[in-house]
């Protein structure tokens, strides 16, 4: 990967380098030279005054022009999309939330935003309940309390919001139907898989969505509801946890920013969902994973800013359910807040600083029903000459393994024998502390009990590791991770 040149000026939006060597003689572009390299080149249009930025990838045979992240103060076009706004299920949990979350919108009147959304409330939770019953006990999938309280929610919602029904059922796509069948489906087979259960939790956010574009739309503002899944967030296929690809990128920027220029309404878009790119069926990015959603989207379209509005006045110094006490932490560099998301803390999802941090997008992490606190700042850098102690995370339900060499003390290689085994079972190791002859490390969690064959998958490791050490396997344990500025943790 190789980040080139800067160009400034491109009017056209998305277009084939390839079939525009015009385009490429107005900017200084050797396009005989990039043409060899690749196949096509897409040209996000760049607002006023902005830069691009080439970054060729040869072994996907592909340059991606992107624009540059950073839009200074007035440079930034008002016509332009500008930021990205994700709430989460707390924001929109009811009508009058959403109410709230139209008027807080609103009263930013000099932003173009993208917004992402959540499902509304513990809508989430209670359909993996709801598909959890179905697969076990019921005779009749369409009566579990869950289901109930999800269709309750929902046609309330609407109904306060005086929209029409139709919105979310009765009438293509008719959501809340396809979701009895698909319980119904699940009870029939008595099996729940990560596949079933990743369709089934996108039925939250394709109804929460639908309906606050349609509010907006009712109040007078226009608004254009996107499936995530359906506008290139492509992933793995790793059912309940799936990681987004690169080609998410210019797929997504492409859409969203062609339909604004052709048709200017707020993108309303699906968070935490995505398309497995073989399978093409629905992916979720891990719980809490609308908040990836929109620093991917934030990269994509190379925004000002991406905010994260939840029920918290930002990121606090320790989880306010433990203590109650806990206190807003002003500013986070992406390392400090990623750590963070990483050893536990719930308010961010552990991978969504990474798109922000490749694009060097500041997150600003806000309360939306506290609109005035000043909320968590998070760049690339901050003044850490003061910091010691940022915050106090907790990490539940940990598997642990020590690991003793059988070897005599002096022998060399047995770290690299140990990890060479995590490699070649392709599991991902947490924490670690060593010493000469022992090594205790903890697995991560997010990543191994998202997968089916875990215990089978703990026995390979116990059996290969028991050929050079002694292993005692420990889980259900907890890590406390104190999030610290690392210059000054030793004298
Ligand atoms: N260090 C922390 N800072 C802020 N909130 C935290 C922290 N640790 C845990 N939380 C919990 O995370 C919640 C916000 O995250 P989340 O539920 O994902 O919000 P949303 O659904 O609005 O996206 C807070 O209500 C709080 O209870
Ligand atoms: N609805 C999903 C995705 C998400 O990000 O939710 P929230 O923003 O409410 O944490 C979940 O509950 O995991």
């Amino acid at each position: 990967m190789a980040t080139a040149t800067h160009l400034c000026g491109i009017k056209t939006p998305y277009c084939f380098l390839k079939s525009n060597r015009s385009l490429c003689s107005r900017s200084r572009l050797d396009f005989d030279s990039l043409a060899k390299l690749c196949g096509a080149i897409r040209v996000p249009a760049p607002s006023r005054g902005r830069g691009l930025k080439f970054v060729c990838d040869a072994r996907k045979n592909d340059v991606l022009v992107q624009a540059e992240p950073k839009i200074q103060g007035v440079e930034a076009s008002t016509n332009q999309l500008s930021c990205v706004m994700k709430f989460g299920g707390s924001s929109v949990a009811s009508a009058d939330r959403m109410k709230e979350v139209a008027e807080l919108i609103l009263s930013f009147p000099e932003e173009n935003p993208v917004i992402v959304l959540s499902a509304m409330g513990k809508t989430t939770n209670k359909l993996i309940l709801a598909g959890e019953k179905a697969a076990s006990c019921v005779s009749d999938a369409s009566e579990i309390d869950e289901l109930s309280f999800v269709k309750e929610l929902h046609y309330r919602t609407v109904d306060e919001l005086g929209l029409d029904r139709s919105l979310i059922t009765g009438r293509p796509p008719d959501h809340l139907e396809k979701l009895d069948r698909l319980l119904n489906g699940i009870n029939a087979l008595k099996e729940l898989t990560p596949r079933s259960r990743d369709y089934l939790v996108s039925f939250g956010e394709c109804m929460s969505t639908r309906i606050f574009a349609a509010y907006l739309n009712k109040i007078g503002v226009k608004a254009r509801q996107y499936d995530a899944f359906d506008i290139g967030f492509i992933t793995t296929d790793d059912f309940t946890n799936a990681d987004i690809l690169d080609a998410t990128y210019p797929a997504v920027a492409n859409r969203l920013h062609g339909d604004w220029i052709s048709d200017p309404a707020i993108p309303i878009v699906t968070g935490f969902l995505g398309k497995g790119w073989r399978t093409c069926a629905v992916t979720t990015l891990g719980r809490g994973g609308s908040d990836l959603t929109a620093t991917t989207i934030g990269n994509g379209l190379g925004l000002r800013e991406i905010q994260v509005w939840k029920d918290v006045d930002g990121v606090l110094t320790c989880d306010p359910n433990i203590y109650p006490g806990a206190e807003p932490v002003p500013y986070l560099t992406f390392d400090e807040a990623a750590e963070l998301a990483y050893f536990g803390a719930q308010v961010l999802h552990p991978q969504s600083m990474r798109p922000a941090r490749e694009g060097d997008i500041p997150v600003r992490v806000k309360n939306s029903y506290n609109r005035k606190a000043p909320g968590t700042l998070i760049t690339k850098s901050r003044d850490m000459s003061k910091a010691i102690l940022t915050s106090i995370v907790l990490k539940r339900n940990v598997t642990m393994l020590d690991i003793v060499s059988t070897r005599m003390r002096g022998q060399f290689g047995f770290l690299a024998k140990v990890f060479s085994t995590f490699e070649d079972l392709g599991i991902s190791v947490d924490v670690v502390a060593t010493s000469e002859v022992s090594i205790s490390l903890t697995l991560d969690p997010s990543k191994l009990w998202s997968r089916e064959l875990i215990q089978q998958e703990l026995d390979n490791v116990v059996e290969e590791l028991d050929k050079i050490a002694t292993v005692n396997l420990l889980q259900h344990r907890s890590i406390v991770s104190l999030i610290g500025n690392v210059q000054r943790s030793s004298l």
